[in-house]
């Protein structure tokens, strides 16, 4: 016997409060979602207003247009015959809940709320939201609810849905990576198809996270799982990273892209109902968990998923074949999450294009190549026929779009370099390089004229001339002078940012692109407010080891001019050459980039303070390192990273993309004055090692 019914999960781009696009968005998903035959249709966590509002959470406004639009979808009598889940904020009984809305044919059938809230990293639910916990109740309905659907009050908790052949379960997001997921009691009970929608963001790797929780649910209890993601930059650091699924007893069958251009993907799934049945069936062990498993309260509904027996085409319906799921390597997830996220910004921002400062180094080269990976999906997606892309670069650039990546970087992509005495013939070249394989609209200027009249002003104040170190001058001087080099180019990027295109007679002005990156950024090393400062980051939580094998992979697979980058030593050229010296930014710090890594990532990701990062550090490097030698690497790295942690609270927003991430604003929240002595713990690291030394001499 079989009991096929089509399911779509729908990946949509929303904005955070852009009530009008939102609803265009998911009216046009269900559409598609009727148009391929489906019979339940699905969307992404809060789609209505979008996921990403914060404290916008917190105004009657937000709920209350929540409810015009869906006010709009319920009357809207064209997308009847499809079992619809939607998602929104609710006001009940004064308490504000995070909902999804179940309904069908103009009336809801169930509103339910989240019991798992997500707080951590990234997420603030609770700011916002309170977790349910009470059993079902009547929810009254909104006057001008009430007026379209004809409901004075509809069910609101956490129940199932049985239709006339199967049952729904809802899971919502976080619920899912919770150790009591609600799919185990639900699916014992009966459910046949859980559904969950989420707003996550991406991180590298993640994907992997949610295919196995999703995989070994599935595989457990049996069952249909359809996830639901939010795609898309929808107003903040983060990218929501689509790849909506279907799976049905551990199998996959259905996939949504993870990174793309376009604004809706709805993706279907022909499955057998029958199959659940059968495979749950035959596993006693989980037949004796559900029978003396939780019952659950359940809504009916008049409606069915499935053909009646007698009147299946069984020639004309096709079960979905199982697929395996796709993944991207890290390097690729780093070439199109930021890009397509630098492109949804754009787009939405009103600008022009992106201006960026190319130093012929690794940063700023990684950056550049992200604009191009750009380049190459808006130019894809425009000659695939995406109307919202084709209207995009319209509106962007004032002209059609063009048929290559490196003519549409040629009018939305300015790149400079800005060269002093310090700089050298190789970086130089290098930026020119880059620039001419990308397309870049690229300028090539001395800044030394504005170095010796900021230093001529000084000098004209005080009667005083600094002098780098390598000339005879103090650190203090010498530091001075770096930061001046390093402002200018920054003031100097607003500049040419803001009236390059007009020279060029282009319509608008450009948004500032920076390229510090994770490792420099916890030590500090960098100029406040130098280039570091800009509108957006695209590599902002990325470590220096990461875009290293980046640009190694995009020279290979983009045939870029990657190499001499990967070759040279870091350095930021900003002192004269002196005999026997040369300034390298390893030997400035007093680490290497890779000790950086490691430090970032423990102090993130495994939560250490100075002790016990030292504890960790001496067994992991005790073969190259003595405990003192790692003692006193750790205590330099905290030293300078106290000192420098003010510089965090100014940074550039920047692409959230790693779990050690140090962005101060949003994931990373630490003090700013610190006791850079750390004299208890440090202490502690000090006794420690002293105990090690005594053990080891004694033995
Ligand atoms: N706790 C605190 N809260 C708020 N502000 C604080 C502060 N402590 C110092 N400050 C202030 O911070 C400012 C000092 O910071 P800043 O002006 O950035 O200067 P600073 O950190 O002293 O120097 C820049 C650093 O970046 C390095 N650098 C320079 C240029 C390029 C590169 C590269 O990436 O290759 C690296 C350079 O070697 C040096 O280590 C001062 O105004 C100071 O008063
Ligand atoms: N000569 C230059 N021309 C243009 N921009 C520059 C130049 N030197 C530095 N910058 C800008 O200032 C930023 C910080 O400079 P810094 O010397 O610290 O480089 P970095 O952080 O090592 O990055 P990169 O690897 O891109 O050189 C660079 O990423 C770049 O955007
Ligand atoms: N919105 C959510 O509940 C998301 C939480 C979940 N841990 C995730 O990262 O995907």
């Amino acid at each position: 016997m079989v009991h096929y019914t089509t399911v779509a999960t729908c990946t949509l781009n929303q904005w955070a409060l852009d009530f009008e696009g939102n609803y265009q968005r998911i009216r046009e998903s269900i559409q598609r979602a009727k148009a391929a035959k489906a019979k339940l249709r699905i969307g992404p966590e809060l789609e209505i207003p979008g996921y990403g509002c914060y404290d916008h959470f917190l105004e009657s406004d937000t709920v209350q247009h929540s409810w015009d639009v869906l006010s709009r979808l319920l009357e809207d009598r064209t997308l009847d015959d499809i079992l619809i889940d939607t998602g929104m904020p609710i006001l009940h009984r004064n308490t504000r809940y995070n909902c999804r809305v179940l309904f069908l044919n103009g009336k809801i059938i169930l509103i339910r709320p989240k019991k798992y809230l997500a707080n951590d990293g990234n997420y603030r639910e609770h700011r916002w939201f309170t977790m349910w916990c009470q059993p079902p109740e009547e929810f009254p309905l909104p006057r001008s609810v009430s007026r379209v659907t004809g409901q004075k009050t509809v069910p609101i908790g956490d129940c199932l849905v049985d239709t006339l052949d199967s049952c729904i379960g809802v899971e919502l997001c976080e619920e899912l990576f919770t150790p009591e997921s609600p799919h185990i009691a639900m699916s014992l009970d009966g459910a046949e198809i859980i559904i969950n929608s989420s707003g996550s963001h991406h991180e590298l790797r993640k994907l992997r996270r949610r295919v196995e929780l999703i995989r070994e649910a599935t595989l457990k209890c049996g069952g249909i799982y359809l996830y639901s993601n939010q795609r898309g930059c929808d107003g903040d650091r983060l990218y929501y990273d689509g790849s909506g699924m279907v799976l049905i007893n551990g199998q996959l069958l259905a996939q949504a892209r993870q990174f793309a251009i376009e604004d809706i993907e709805v993706t279907t799934a022909t499955v057998d109902l029958s199959s659940v049945r059968s495979f749950r069936a035959s596993i006693m062990s989980r037949s004796m968990q559900a029978a003396r498993g939780k019952r659950y309260p359940r809504v009916r509904v008049d409606f069915s998923l499935s053909a009646e027996l007698a009147t299946v085409d069984y020639l004309g319906a096709v079960p979905t074949r199982q697929m395996e799921p796709q993944f991207h390597t890290p390097e690729e997830e780093v070439n199109l999450g930021p890009a397509c996220w630098l492109w949804d910004y754009l787009r939405r921002s009103g600008q022009g294009g992106y201006f960026l400062p190319l130093s012929g180094g690794i940063d700023s080269c990684a950056t550049a190549i992200i604009v191009h990976s750009m380049c190459r999906l808006v130019v894809d997606a425009c000659k695939g026929g995406d109307q919202q892309a084709i209207a995009d670069v319209r509106r962007c650039t004032g002209s059609e779009p063009p048929g290559t990546p490196q003519e549409l970087a040629r009018e939305i992509f300015y790149t400079a370099y800005m060269g002093t005495e310090n700089s050298t013939a190789e970086t130089r070249a290098r930026a020119r390089e880059l620039a001419l394989a990308i397309g870049s609209y690229h300028v090539d200027l001395r800044i030394d004229t504005a170095v010796a009249a900021i230093v001529g002003l000084f000098t004209l104040l005080t009667g005083l001339v600094p002098q780098y170190e390598v000339r005879g001058g103090s650190s203090r001087e010498n530091l001075a002078l770096q930061n001046i080099q390093a402002r200018l180019r920054m003031l100097l990027s607003y500049l040419l940012a803001a009236l390059l295109p007009w020279a060029r007679q282009k319509p608008k002005s450009l948004l500032v692109l920076a390229s510090a990156n994770v490792d420099e950024s916890l030590r500090g090393y960098f100029t406040k407010y130098d280039c570091s400062s800009a509108d957006l980051n695209p590599i902002g939580s990325i470590s220096k080891t990461d875009l290293r094998k980046y640009i190694e992979w995009a020279g290979g697979q983009m045939g870029l001019p990657t190499r001499g980058f990967l070759d040279a030593t870091p350095s930021a050229e900003l002192v004269p050459h002196a005999p026997g010296f040369v300034q390298t930014d390893e030997s400035e710090m007093q680490m290497t980039y890779a000790e950086l890594g490691e430090f970032g990532r423990l102090r993130k990701i495994n939560r250490c303070g100075p002790f016990s990062m030292f504890v960790k550090l001496v067994h992991l490097w005790h073969k190259e390192l003595t405990p003192r030698e790692v003692g006193d690497k750790v205590k330099r790295f905290f030293f300078y990273y106290a000192v420098n942690r003010h510089k965090m609270t100014t940074v550039t927003p920047a692409y959230h993309a790693e779990t050690y991430s140090p962005d101060d604003n949003r994931f990373d929240l630490r003090p700013f004055l610190y006791n850079t002595g750390w004299s208890w713990q440090f202490r502690c690291i000090d006794e420690a090692v002293a105990k090690i030394e005594q053990i080891s001499t004694e033995e």
